[in-house]
């Protein structure tokens, strides 16, 4: 094998022809899977019910142990290793959270550091530097019961455990699906500042279109029995669907979803007006087209002032270039690849 560019991330995790038959199936919840997983980012496992996504997160800390295949974590097979000490290099979220009643939060976030045989001391701190980073404040929460929790609040408790340990790589199932949806959205932002920090490489499970495009860095659309229909990023599953299913999946709305992901300076802009001043509308280059043309809706304008990141004027852009030139939607573009590229 060559060594990656160092302007390349490296590959976290591989599956390799990954399969699962559950005994007394006659088919296989997951036929033959591969799929690559680079360090430090979000690939979601998007699909219908029943098509194996689930399955194949748990395949990868073998809390499922594969019938074939290879799984490699950081470069390492690890489809034979012990599994328990496979689980402390990859942290686990579910739905349900799964905190143990009984225990305190304290208690909670510290299981894995205590299993490894830290000592009080540097578990105690751990803890509160974790639940600091996930925004519950130590001093309050620390010694409390995850019933005197909120849902939201439980939910931070759970990826603050998942992390206790650092692992360098983290699996989240359908994270936020239990959650109501203005604590989600809350949750989501959240969870995309704390990654900006830490950096893990992550796979995630949703059910949810508009949570997969927000939250991966790609998205792999599976259909049955884990088929990888296509690997990409959010803006080229809704620009470039592969094939048909994707196109229904992804919907008919699928050309005002890939607004928000094209930003305002991406596109080719007017010269800034003399009167810059006088614009009812202003946007900043690193907004998206869709609030732009939010921002023009509101002012009841075609027109908007586009400013540098730095408040100067950049431009203008007006309704009828962002039709012209924002990218259409196109048809079904050729198979995936396990690594997100093209055949
Ligand atoms: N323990 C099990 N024994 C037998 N079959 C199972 C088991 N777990 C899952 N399956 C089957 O394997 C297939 C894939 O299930 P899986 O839970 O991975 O799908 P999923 O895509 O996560 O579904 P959902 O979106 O509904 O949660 C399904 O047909 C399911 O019925």
């Amino acid at each position: 094998m060559t060594e990656p560019k160092p302007s390349e991330p490296k590959e976290m995790i591989r599956l390799d022809g990954v399969g699962k038959r559950y005994p007394g199936q006659a088919a296989p919840a997951v036929a033959d899977l591969s799929l690559s997983v680079r360090e430090g980012e979000i690939v979601v496992l998007l699909g219908p019910s029943g098509c194996g996504k689930t399955t194949t997160l748990r395949l990868i800390n073998r809390l499922i142990e594969p019938s074939s295949g290879r799984i490699f974590l950081d470069g390492e097979d690890v489809t034979r290793v012990d599994p328990d000490q496979l689980r402390r290099r990859i942290g686990y979220v579910i739905q349900q959270v799964g905190l143990f009643p009984h225990m305190t939060i304290a208690d909670n976030v510290g299981l894995v550091p205590r299993a490894l045989g830290w000592d009080k001391k540097r578990i105690r701190a751990r803890v509160d530097e974790l639940l600091d980073l996930v925004g519950l404040e130590p001093e309050g929460f620390r010694r409390r019961y995850p019933k005197e929790l909120s849902g939201g609040q439980q939910q931070r408790v759970g990826v603050a455990r998942a992390l206790a340990a650092d692992p360098p790589a983290m699996l989240m199932d359908e994270p936020f699906g239990a959650i109501d949806p203005i604590t989600r959205e809350r949750l989501q932002d959240a969870f995309l500042e704390l990654q900006a920090q830490i950096g893990k490489t992550i796979v995630l499970v949703t059910h949810d279109l508009t949570e997969a495009l927000k939250l991966g860095d790609r998205i792999a659309i599976l259909g049955q029995q884990g088929r990888l229909v296509q690997y990409d990023t959010p803006a080229a599953i809704l620009g470039e669907p592969a094939d048909e299913f994707v196109a229904s999946f992804v919907g008919s709305g699928a050309a005002m979803r890939r607004l928000r992901l094209v930003p305002v300076g991406s596109i080719d802009l007017d010269p800034a007006a003399d009167d810059a001043a006088a614009g009812a509308a202003t946007v900043r280059v690193d907004q998206s087209l869709y609030e732009a043309l939010d921002v023009m809706l509101r002012a009841g304008t075609d027109v908007a002032d586009v400013t540098g990141e730095d408040g100067r004027p950049a431009g203008r852009v007006c309704w009828s270039r962002i039709v012209q030139q924002s990218p259409h939607p196109s048809g079904p573009a050729g198979p995936a690849d396990a690594t997100g590229g093209r055949r």
